[in-house]
């Protein structure tokens, strides 16, 4: 059940405000964002300050007042904080029918309901009315509806709440699985250790505003170092605190390459005048040695993921021409 969601765009918000009413005050104002393929974002900030409407407004059931969001993937799921009303189904004949909608033939999508209900332990009630499952089941179905067709964004509003400890647990499952596959996956949950350590992206919602979570936020992963191995590091730097952080012992001069990827802005101009460009999966960025340290702090405060670090190679020599 993890088909990929192959190469695409990043959701993008650019300059998004939402209020209620024309009058109402601005719940979010000022949003710039990007949420690329392959990263799990976690949102946090106090109750009421517009952790939903962020979430409603990434997933498109809501539109913003103003500004713009763009790249949002044809497959889109979303698991309100509320689950809508009992219609007239059965869980299974409801999830059928929104695989049906979702594009799934009907024997695809009858195998995907009946999958999905069995991965939470609802598969018993398969049978069962809308109206007459318990309130832990209903939650079952509300996040087995956001699964059963891949999606490649995926929003999650306090959707672990009501679950019993499998239904967590296969949750978390099926949150990595759609990472991995390459989708965006953007949640709240009020358990700071739902998913600690696995987030690569903190986002703290405030006074209008979205911005970094500070360092230290329980599941905000401020730098983490992919692959197998960190090749040696400019300047001598070593690795702090199982991989997250790095210390410089002196200045090094020589040209430094920085692979990474992240949501939110960043300083323009870059420390020590740091080129970057696009490449794929990230963002390639030179610097000169001496100001490595600082570029890597500025990616840190934004909660960027550095994948590597790497001396300037030198310039690849030209073939040898063949002698005629
Ligand atoms: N449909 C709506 N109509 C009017 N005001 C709304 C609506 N939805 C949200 N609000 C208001 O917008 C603000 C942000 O609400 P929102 O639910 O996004 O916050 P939240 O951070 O998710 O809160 P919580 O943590 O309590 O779920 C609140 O003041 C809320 O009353």
């Amino acid at each position: 059940m993890t088909t990929s969601v192959g190469e695409r765009e990043p959701v993008r918000l650019a300059g998004v405000g939402r209020r209620y009413g024309p009058r109402g005050p601005w719940v979010l104002r000022g949003v710039d964002l990007e949420l690329p393929p392959g990263r799990l974002v976690r949102a946090v900030g106090p109750n009421g300050t517009g952790k939903s409407t962020l979430l409603r407004l990434v997933a498109g059931v809501d539109a913003p007042a103003e500004g713009r969001i763009t790249g949002r993937p044809p497959r889109t799921a979303y698991v309100p904080e509320r689950f809508p009303p009992a219609l007239p189904f059965t869980a299974h004949g409801y999830l059928v029918h929104l695989a049906r909608l979702q594009g799934l033939r009907t024997g695809a999508a009858r195998a995907r309901a009946g999958e999905w209900l069995e991965r939470f332990g609802a598969g018993g009630y398969a049978g069962t009315a809308l109206a007459g499952l318990s309130k832990g089941t209903a939650q079952k179905v509300a996040v087995a509806q956001a699964l059963l067709a891949e999606p490649g964004l995926l929003v999650l509003d306090e959707a672990w709440t009501g679950l019993d400890t499998g239904a967590r647990a296969a949750l978390d499952d099926a949150v990595r699985e759609r990472v991995a596959a390459g989708a965006t996956v953007l949640f709240v949950d009020h358990d700071p250790r739902r998913l600690a350590g696995e987030a690569h992206t903190a986002l703290r919602v405030e006074a209008g505003r979205v911005r970094p979570a500070p360092p230290g936020t329980p599941a905000s992963v401020p730098v983490r170092v992919d692959g197998p191995g960190v090749p040696p590091l400019p300047g001598g730097a070593t690795p702090v605190g199982a991989g997250t952080r790095f210390r410089v012992d002196g200045a090094p001069s020589a040209p430094v390459r920085v692979v990474a990827s992240g949501v939110l802005p960043l300083p323009d101009p870059l420390p020590g005048g740091a080129t970057a460009a696009a490449v794929g999966g990230g963002t390639l960025f030179r610097v000169d040695g001496a100001a490595s340290d600082e570029l890597l702090r500025v990616l840190l405060a934004a909660s960027w993921h550095v994948h590597r670090v790497e001396p300037e190679q030198a310039p690849v020599p030209a073939a040898p021409r063949e002698a005629p």
